[in-house]
């Protein structure tokens, strides 16, 4: 299909978390800079702010009636204490927008305070992994279309990923339902060569993946799931929906989001992107009850349970091994 429905979506989607990597990278290159704690005591950092500000700008003016169920808004920027945090942000916005003001900034930003399901709506991570990019380790810029409740564009930059076939690091992945999934380095963004997960077909020969933060994952489950399936290999940890890209591009098999914090829902721009990218690429996206990924209840998987995500063949036996383990 030459004609995508969707190829203006998409074009201002990449190019969108091709920018707001620039502002990534930049902040994460000079040491120091300040993080703050949420409520729930995650940490946002002016980056995450920048990025929110860059990509919802972009969306926004290029489809003025689409909301965006973005992860950020602007409160904690707008304290009076915080002016120096504001004036950091609106600084790293002006090395792409020059004119950009504060106002400008925090305006942008609250474009993606949406949080209701409409028949058409983005969703955005503005850095996915947030304590990977504190440990500059593995983090995402996460953008996604939802129409009618399914994702139908991804664009997932994952500017500090690697390949083992080049020195390039630095990546943006990118999908249209039904169109295949894509790769390009951050370097040259045009140049979008198709990835497939992997052929696989010998569970015991996966290779698995899982968040780095312990919290989100039971060590003793993960690994009965693991024995369950003859893997002896440990899981390769690493944050934010780069675990999406790695499964999608054919570097493992498995990506296993087990949920143990009791009552915690998953959110949408933590998943949409990457389950895209994946299902695209030829894998399979499904909670841990075999249950795909319900995207049209606003801005919470409400009805889902953790998330498994394979190469598409070994899935219905992962899910049974989960199954299994889970009581
Ligand atoms: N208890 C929990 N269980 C599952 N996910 C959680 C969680 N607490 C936070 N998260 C989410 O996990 C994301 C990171 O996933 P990972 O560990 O795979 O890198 C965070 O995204 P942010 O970094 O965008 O806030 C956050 O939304
Ligand atoms: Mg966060
Ligand atoms: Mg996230
Ligand atoms: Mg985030």
């Amino acid at each position: 299909m030459t004609n995508s429905s969707y190829s203006e979506e998409l074009r201002i989607a990449i190019d969108a978390v091709v920018e707001a990597s620039k502002i990534c990278r930049h902040i994460q290159s000079t040491e120091g800079f300040s993080e703050l704690s949420k409520n729930d005591k995650s940490p946002v950092t002016v980056a995450d702010f920048g990025s929110q500000a860059v990509v919802c700008k972009a969306i926004h003016e290029a489809f003025p009636g689409d909301p965006i169920i973005a992860e950020e808004d602007s409160a904690a920027l707008r304290l009076p204490d915080q002016i120096s945090l504001l004036e950091r942000v609106a600084k790293e916005v002006k090395t792409l927008f020059p004119t950009a003001t504060s106002d400008d900034v925090l305006a942008w930003i609250d474009q993606g305070v949406s949080r209701d399901a409409a028949p058409r709506t983005w969703t955005l991570d503005p850095i996915d992994g947030t304590k990977g990019f504190l440990r500059k380790e593995q983090y995402a810029v996460a953008l996604a279309l939802l129409v009618d409740g399914q994702v139908e564009v991804a664009a997932l930059a994952c500017p500090n990923l690697d390949t083992s076939e080049s020195d390039e690091i630095g990546f943006v992945f990118s999908a249209v339902r039904g169109e295949g999934a894509f790769v390009a380095p951050l370097s040259d963004p045009n140049d979008r060569q198709p990835i497939s997960t992997s052929g696989c077909t010998v569970a015991s020969q996966a290779r698995f993946c899982e968040s780095v933060e312990s919290g989100h994952s039971d060590h003793s489950w993960s690994s009965d799931i693991a024995h369950e399936l003859g893997i002896s290999r440990d899981s390769v940890r690493l944050d934010s929906q780069a675990k999406y890209a790695v499964v999608g591009r054919g570097e493992a098999e498995i990506y296993l989001r087990l949920p143990t914090k009791p009552g915690y829902v998953e959110k949408i721009w933590d998943h949409a992107a990457g389950c895209l990218v994946i299902e695209e690429a030829g894998g399979k996206v499904t909670d841990i009850h075999g249950y795909p990924l319900d995207f049209s209840k606003g801005a919470l998987l409400a009805d889902n349970q953790g998330v498994i995500a394979t190469n598409g063949v070994l899935h219905e036996e992962v899910v049974a091994a989960v199954k299994k383990c889970n009581g």
